[in-house]
């Protein structure tokens, strides 16, 4: 059997269409703007990428871009200073600090001091707690845009075996969550788990996320099983040249491809879904903060 190959690329393209629809109305019927404010420390060189992407989609999506470029020796009461004023800004809807930040600066206290209701990464203690007792929250985009992908493939989730292999914060455990919700049978395993090879052959749905390069082997799988593979693992490609490399996921996709019935490809699957989330997320907390009606099949 040769897999679906999921196009994460024309999902998050169809995503973002429904997201700027969205917007259109919101100008249009409201004139409101969703806003969208995006915050780097430094110059990692993979999250200037994400965050010029954040800042072009947002704005070919019709929304208001605030893009803070910080030094990487801003102290931490600096950053928190600038999450206050974000949060005190009634064009801005969605606030977003671009992860990681500089080992100096305290994660948790930085996403913490995001307002709530503005936190379009879901990751605020508050909407965590939302999420995990099943209420209305702010959901982290990864999952989410994971999630559309698999109702997409499958339909109903209700009563399917699901592994989450990883157990993050960002991904594996709000992904648990979701799955949750959709009724499947949830089991979060990760590297040190027993008999991982048997648990992942198991499951109806299996999702990576351990950020460890093509981990997962096709005998792992189950035939016909939905794969998605969160992971995004830089290696080395001497076959393109000295000193070249490309990404990988953290699914062997050749030998999984011959099992799965569907599965999601890296890069190309789940990472384009990422920033479109975030978009829909930003529409999402617009349409809460106005008491509007939220858009169809942009939330969980
Ligand atoms: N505050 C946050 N920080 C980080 C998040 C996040 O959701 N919120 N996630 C990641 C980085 N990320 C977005 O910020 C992200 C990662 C990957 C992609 C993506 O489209 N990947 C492409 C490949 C890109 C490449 O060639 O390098 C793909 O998989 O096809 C988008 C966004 C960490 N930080």
């Amino acid at each position: 059997m040769t897999a679906t190959i999921i196009d994460g690329k024309a999902f998050a393209a169809s995503v973002r269409e429904k997201v700027a629809e969205h917007v259109t109305r919101l100008q249009e019927e409201h004139g409101i703007t969703p806003g969208l404010a995006v915050v780097l420390v430094g110059e990692d060189p993979a999250s200037q990428v994400y965050v010029r992407n954040k800042g072009k989609q947002t704005l070919e999506a019709g929304m208001n871009s605030y893009e803070h470029k910080l030094p990487v020796e801003t102290s931490e009461a600096d950053l928190l200073a600038l999450v206050e004023k974000l949060n005190a800004d009634p064009a801005v809807h969605g606030i977003l600090v671009q992860l990681p930040l500089p080992d100096h600066i305290d994660e948790e206290k930085v996403i913490n001091s995001i307002t709530p209701a503005k936190d379009v990464d879901g990751f605020h203690i508050l909407n965590v707690g939302l999420l995990g007792t099943g209420q209305k929250s702010m959901v982290p985009c990864t999952p989410l845009g994971c999630l559309m992908m698999l109702r997409d493939q499958l339909g109903s989730l209700s009563g399917l075996n699901a592994v989450v292999v990883g157990r993050s914060n960002i991904v594996g455990k709000p992904m648990a969550q979701l799955l949750l919700r959709d009724s499947c049978t949830v089991t979060i395993a990760h590297s040190r788990t027993k008999d991982l090879a048997d648990v992942c052959r198991g499951a109806d749905i299996l999702v990576a996320a351990v950020g460890r390069p093509r981990m997962i082997p096709g005998d792992w799988v189950k035939p016909g099983a939905t794969v998605i593979d969160v992971g995004i693992n830089r290696i080395d490609a001497p076959e393109k040249g000295e000193g070249k490399t490309r990404l990988v996921g953290d699914v062997d996709f050749d030998s999984a491809k011959e099992v799965a019935g569907a599965i999601t490809p890296v890069p190309g699957g789940v990472g384009p879904m990422t920033i479109a989330c975030l978009l829909a997320n930003t529409v999402t907390a617009c349409c809460r903060a106005n008491n509007l009606p939220e858009p169809e099949g942009l939330t969980a």
